[in-house]
């Protein structure tokens, strides 16, 4: 099912938060609504859900073009999975997943037959077949959030919404689940909207991103055209890190996110930088190295402009490193591979 969000304004008090939303989900998509914290990605996703209206007059949400606005939760048919794990402690993991089918209306209610095989197909699809008896407390972090999903694929959603599913796991853990995530939607195709202020998760589960920033989405585009293409320094920045190369006025000094200011803004990733020995280059900066260490099979270099009192953090790879045999208080000129310019861009 296709998701259309219109217009979409939100105020809790004085403070706007979400401005005017527009946004389409094409159906059996997976989005990403990436952020940082506060930038209104809750709120959207609990407005879509229907737990929550947007202003009187602001906005509309239509799924398969039909306006569902004024819909309560109950009639959207929507799985939702949240960052901490609202299991059932005293239901095993098949009551778990079993809890929807067996509280449909009695019309619609499946036999334990039909319940036995439909949780059945969900343990296989979550892979914890094994583990149907045991307790949300007998589990992993992990493995409870993939109960959570089942249960909420159970009464066969026509959207998926994802609030940090994986937020409260760690590094590994997230990334394994990330992974079976995205195979998993190959396999359902379930209209999915995933909320979530880590980029390497956004860019690696979903079909397209959408960056909000302030109540407002910065760009809505792939994971590469937000990553290769950002639409604004503040989707640059917020992908990955960063080196201000050139900037005009005050921005140089500025942090990115910070307002005020207008001038072209050359920004640089880390991997894109080159060390050289010469400055055959116009346009190289020189430098000296501050610091050199050892990022897995990258070598992370630190260096020190001389032009102007600011850093420049370069990612070499090992054979390059060698080749230079960097130390601290050597003097080098860097340029770039390739780098991203904003022409008269406030900030
Ligand atoms: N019920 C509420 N009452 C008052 N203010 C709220 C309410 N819900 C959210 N807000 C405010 O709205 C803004 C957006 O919150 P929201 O939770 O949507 O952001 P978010 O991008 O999801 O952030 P996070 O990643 O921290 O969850 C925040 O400033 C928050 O304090």
């Amino acid at each position: 099912m296709s998701i259309e969000v219109r217009g979409i304004s939100k105020s809790f008090g004085p403070t706007r938060v979400l401005k005017e939303i527009d946004l389409r989900i094409e159906t059996g998509e997976l989005v990403a609504l990436l952020g940082p914290s506060g930038s209104g990605k809750t709120t959207l996703l609990r407005i879509i859900a229907g737990m929550e209206h947007a202003d009187p007059g602001g906005g509309s949400v239509l799924f398969d073009g039909q306006d569902i606005t004024a819909q309560g939760i109950g009639d959207r048919r929507i799985g939702f999975v949240f960052q901490h794990y609202a299991l059932f402690k005293n239901m095993s993991v098949f009551e778990n997943i079993a809890f929807g089918l067996r509280s449909k209306p009695w019309r619609s209610r499946p036999d334990a037959a039909q319940i036995k095989s439909k949780v059945d197909a969900l343990l296989d699809l979550i892979q914890l077949g094994s583990l149907a008896q045991r307790y949300p407390s007998q589990l992993s972090g992990g493995q409870r959030q993939r109960v959570a999903l089942a249960r909420a694929l159970a009464v066969e959603p026509r959207v998926l919404l994802l609030d940090e599913p994986f937020g409260a796991l760690d590094a590994t853990v997230r990334r394994e689940l990330r992974r079976w995530l995205r195979r998993l939607h190959e396999t359902i195709h379930v209209t999915t909207i995933f909320v979530t202020h880590d980029q390497e998760e956004a860019l690696e589960v979903s079909d397209r991103v959408a960056v909000m920033r302030a109540g407002q989405i910065e760009q809505f585009g792939s994971p590469q055209e937000v990553y290769e293409n950002p639409a604004s320094p503040f989707v640059f920045q917020f992908l990955g890190h960063y080196n201000v190369f050139s900037a005009r006025g005050q921005v140089a000094d500025a942090p990115l996110s910070a307002g005020g200011g207008e001038g072209a803004l050359t920004l640089v990733r880390p991997h894109d930088v080159v060390v050289s020995r010469n400055g055959n280059d116009r346009d190289a900066i020189p430098a000296r190295v501050l610091h050199v260490g050892l990022v897995g099979p990258l070598v992370r270099v630190e260096l020190e402009r001389l032009d102007r009192k600011e850093s420049i953090d370069a990612e070499l790879t090992s054979e390059a490193s060698k080749e230079l045999a960097l130390k601290p208080g050597d003097s080098v000129f860097v340029t770039s591979r390739h780098e991203h310019s904003f022409e008269d861009y406030s900030i």
